[in-house]
């Protein structure tokens, strides 16, 4: 690759994409200062590849420098890059993250850029062990979680390969995602952190969602958001496969099957390729 990053977006999620060994160290320090909107170059993440041919390596970074085992939108722009900077021979290919195997199709229109990516996100889990809840066995499917002011919130936690709690709610409501969704991250329930989803269910196949990512914070689109409301909804037939899911960024569609295995299927774009200043070097560790 000529350029030092690729930035690219998922219905207004937007990442970095670096290379291992051209790019700079993700330390927390690092991967903080890339992605400040003000001091570096902006983004809700880093994607940095790994491992350049089949099955590819794909490392998520958060913009408080955590890691992340997967991201949907994070995929799909990952999918894209790796197609049309030649590391990706086909349209179908598998890809390695610390949240599981998954396979990406991508769509090329007749320019040859790729406009879509259908990503085989891999199985769900309720198992409290893959959620990241220590000290039980059951599920938490509909069980009220109480906050460190008081409020309480009946939702359920899922791993969909990273951590997410889903409520659904009558009528969304912005303030009250952004109020709480801090304090739901940081609950002592969820030593790892979580990701958060308010659910409105809009019709048999369609639900409505508002986001909170750990490491984050309120963002536009999520594609592991997507698919843990998603599955959720259908595990409590409140929803039937395949759900469309709106969200402020626009709309992905989730497939969940009885084999528990979920697919995601949306839109992608590059937004610019760039090059490091020797200014903002200089403040890279
Ligand atoms: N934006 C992502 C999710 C990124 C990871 C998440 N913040 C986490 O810490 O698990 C998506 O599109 O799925």
């Amino acid at each position: 690759m000529k350029t030092d990053f690729v930035k690219g977006h998922g219905l207004g999620n937007d990442y970095i994409v670096m290379v291992e060994g051209a790019s700079p160290k993700m330390t927390e320090a690092n991967v903080r200062l890339l992605c400040d909107r003000n001091y570096g170059i902006g983004s809700d993440g880093i994607l940095l590849l790994g491992q350049p041919t089949p099955p590819f390596g794909l490392r998520i970074f958060n913009p408080d420098g955590s890691e992340a085992e997967k991201s949907g939108n994070g995929l799909r722009i990952f999918s894209k890059f790796l197609y049309e900077y030649g590391y990706a021979k086909e349209l179908s290919f598998p890809i390695d993250t610390k949240g599981g195997r998954v396979r990406s199709t991508v769509t090329v229109g007749a320019d040859g850029r790729v406009t879509a990516v259908k990503v085989d996100m891999g199985r769900y889990s309720f198992n409290p062990s893959d959620v990241g809840i220590l000290g039980r066995s059951n599920p938490m499917i509909e069980e009220v979680l109480r906050l460190e002011d008081g409020t309480e919130i009946r939702g359920s936690a899922v791993s969909v390969g990273n951590p997410h709690f889903v409520f659904f709610v009558e009528k969304i409501d912005e303030d009250f995602i952004h109020e709480k969704g801090r304090m739901i991250e940081h609950n002592k329930v969820f030593p790892k952190r979580i990701n958060t989803q308010m659910v409105r269910v809009i019709g048999r196949n369609e639900i409505e969602i508002r986001i909170w990512e750990r490491g984050a914070g309120y963002t536009l689109a999520s594609g592991s958001s997507s698919c843990a409301a998603a599955t959720i909804a259908v595990h409590l037939g409140r929803v039937q496969s395949p759900v469309r899911v709106h969200m402020p960024g626009g709309i992905l569609m989730i497939e969940v099957d009885e084999n528990h295995e979920i697919r995601m299927e949306g839109p992608v774009e590059e937004v610019m390729t760039g090059h490091l200043s020797p200014d903002l070097k200089k403040r890279l560790e």
